[in-house]
């Protein structure tokens, strides 16, 4: 399996490297060679770009050319066994030795261990390792350092090294994550990341960024990126469910009539359409995320890190919410395939075990949201002292007169209206901790008392933000359109609006006008849109595009040879080599005959 797993690796990279990095066509296609996780997915989704985005000019000109070439295999190696999310808690440890000019690597306990790194167990011979830097017996927190872990020429771990595979995971079981050890393992000082920080020959530790943080840029690259592969990984998932659910035929709702298509019912469609919408509405949106980053590093390398924060909640927001939606949809269609979804040749299982996954990698769901929380407070905060709100936040003005927002079921009344909620959720968080105060609690603990609205607050922020972002991008994009492909795009963006109106009907009525009467409207519109979209959803999902080759689906192929393509899996399984399974005669046939 790894072997195979490897084989394949290597035919796709060596395209990647043919046809660049950035490749979208090689990065997309990747897929097509593997139904889970390549094992060099790290070395490219945040060994190079750590060393982009880490590393001085001199510095990336001995790494980059190596690891472009692949002459090095590396991995990012932060999170340990005893720590992933709280990273100045990390416990290993690089002391630096002026007497000799290098780190001494080491790893203090078990809890100390690298665990997780992707391509670490069997792959990679170099790895990115976050550690507390010391120097003059002061510690300057985590810092990256490159390290070599093998012999290039033998692969056997380095002396000093222990390195090893961290055994069958929920999913990603291609992708060979490890564990790692250092005994007072030695590098030279130069295998210092030295852009944001340096350490002289003398052990003197030199800051040089401005924000404390940028030792995590490469994070926040990744969950700009995971909101693109989000989008995409969705897209794959409702391609195979609609297409099933257009060639699947069941039950008889009215005498003599013949099984209609499952995709005919109305709570089909009710489980699939917001999929195709929220496809659409996160590939939107992770491409006005990417220009917002791509803004940021822009102000950055002038010197300017005043957006980074804004940026910093957005990435958190947009990354927990994107994975989120996207695993619980990917289950929705499962749900929607019946029993056939939930066979591993559908390809559903291993999309939904894909996107759980990055619900909790680069960043966990709830710890996400809080940091975004943090800002919004900040920034309720700065809006009572007069302070200008940034961009995103520009609805919070509307709060400030504590105004109800008269409900309107417009796409741009419901855009207001999940900025309300936003807005009115962010005031009742701050209301909460200034009253544990008052009630003598420190803001620590009154913040921990708010914790569970404040989660609640950031969902609120990102989905406003979604609601606006998908609505406007809609608009823009479709100016130049055909009236056709105008309409049907309108009916997919109002479609979202109305299904999040109809699942935050609470929180619309707290923070806006929004009746009972408003609500029978609601579902009455969302049932209807539902019913306009049928005869477009198997084109919707042909718009994706997908090969079979990439989906690798026997649900989903092209030709919808559902049944022939189920049987062709079956009878390619090894159990089916032979008509009587040895464990008939060792075991089954003794306990028959009372032999066992
Ligand atoms: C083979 C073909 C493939 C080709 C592929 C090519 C390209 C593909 C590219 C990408 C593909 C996508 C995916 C593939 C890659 C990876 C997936 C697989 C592996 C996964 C890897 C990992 O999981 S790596 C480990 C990730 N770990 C985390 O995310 C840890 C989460 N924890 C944290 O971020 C922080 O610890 C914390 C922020 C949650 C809390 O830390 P703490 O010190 O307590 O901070 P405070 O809360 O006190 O905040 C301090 C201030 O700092 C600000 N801040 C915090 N973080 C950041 C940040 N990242 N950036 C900027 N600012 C930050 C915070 O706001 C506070 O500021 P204030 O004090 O001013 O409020
Ligand atoms: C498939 C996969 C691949 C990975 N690949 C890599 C990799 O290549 N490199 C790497 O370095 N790491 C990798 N990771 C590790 C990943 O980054 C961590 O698992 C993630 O950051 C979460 O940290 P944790 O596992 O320590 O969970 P914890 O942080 O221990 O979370 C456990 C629970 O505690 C809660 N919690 C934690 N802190 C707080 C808080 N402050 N407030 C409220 N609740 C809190 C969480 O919400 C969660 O419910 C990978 C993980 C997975 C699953």
């Amino acid at each position: 399996m790894y072997g195979q797993i490897v084989r394949d690796g290597l035919v796709n990279v060596t395209g990647i490297e043919d046809l660049g990095l950035t490749s979208p066509v090689l990065q997309r296609t990747s897929d097509a060679f593997f139904k889970e996780i390549s094992p060099f997915l790290l070395h490219f989704g945040m060994f190079v770009p750590t060393i982009i985005g880490q590393c001085t000019p001199e510095q990336q000109a001995k790494w980059l050319p190596l690891a472009m070439d692949l002459k090095i295999i590396g991995t990012y190696a932060q999170t340990e066994l005893g720590h992933g999310t709280f990273i100045r808690g990390l416990e290993t440890t690089a002391t630096y030795d002026a007497s000799t000019e290098q780190f001494i690597l080491k790893t203090p306990k078990l809890s100390s261990y690298k665990w997780w790194a992707g391509g670490l167990g069997k792959t990679a011979n170099h790895c990115i390792v976050l550690a507390q830097l010391y120097t003059k017996g002061v510690c300057h927190g985590p810092h990256p350092f490159i390290v070599q872990i093998r012999d290039t020429e033998t692969h056997m771990p380095l002396p000093g090294i222990k390195v090893g595979e961290i055994g069958p995971k929920l999913g990603f079981n291609t992708a060979d994550n490890g564990f790692l050890g250092f005994e007072d393992f030695r590098i030279p000082r130069e295998n210092l990341m030295m852009k944001n920080a340096q350490v002289t020959k003398d052990g003197t530790y030199v800051k040089v960024a401005r924000h404390g943080k940028l030792t995590y840029g490469t994070m926040v690259f990744v969950r700009v990126m995971l909101v693109s592969d989000m989008a995409y990984c969705l897209a794959k998932a409702v391609t195979i469910a609609v297409r099933y659910s257009a060639v699947r035929r069941q039950s008889q709702p009215k005498p003599d009539q013949p099984e209609p298509q499952v995709l005919d019912y109305l709570t089909q469609q009710h489980k699939l359409f917001i999929c195709i919408s929220t496809a659409h509405a996160m590939k939107l949106t992770s491409t006005w995320l990417w220009n917002t980053f791509t803004g940021v590093l822009a102000d950055m390398r002038d010197g300017n890190t005043d957006t980074l924060p804004e940026l910093h909640a957005l990435s958190s927001c947009l990354k927990a919410i994107s994975t989120s939606d996207t695993s619980a949809l990917i289950e929705q269609c499962r749900f929607a395939c019946g029993g056939h979804g939930y066979m591993y040749s559908s390809n559903l299982p291993a999309l939904y075990s894909f996107a759980t996954a990055t619900r909790t990698y680069e960043g966990d769901y709830t710890v996400l949201l809080l940091q975004t929380a943090r800002f919004l407070v900040k920034s309720w905060e700065q809006m009572d002292e007069g302070k200008p709100l940034t961009p995103t936040l520009a609805y919070l003005e509307q709060s400030r007169n504590g105004s109800q927002v008269s409900w309107d079921d417009s796409p741009e009344g419901i855009v207001r209206g999940f900025d309300a909620v936003a807005a009115g959720r962010i005031g009742a968080c701050v209301k909460s901790i200034r009253k544990h105060i008052n009630n003598g609690m420190d803001y620590e603990d009154a913040w921990q008392m708010t914790t569970v609205q404040l989660v609640g607050a950031a969902e609120a922020h990102c989905r406003a933000v979604i609601c606006r972002v998908y609505r406007d991008e809609t608009a823009r994009l479709t100016a130049g359109c055909s009236p056709g492909v105008k309409a049907v795009l309108d009916q997919l963006s109002t479609l979202y609006l109305l299904y999040w109106a109809l699942e935050r009907t609470g929180d619309l009525l707290r923070f806006s006008s929004l009746s009972e009467r408003d609500i029978e409207n609601l579902q009455a519109r969302y049932e209807a849109l539902l019913l306009k979209i049928r005869p477009n959803a198997v084109g919707l999902v042909d718009a994706f595009d997908f090969r079979d080759e990439v989906l690798m689906s026997t649900l989903g192929s092209y030709d919808g040879r559902v049944y022939e393509r189920l049987m062709e899996e079956a009878l390619k399984t090894p159990l089916n080599r032979e008509p009587v399974s040895d464990s008939f005669h060792k075991y089954i046939k003794p306990m028959m005959q009372g032999k066992l």
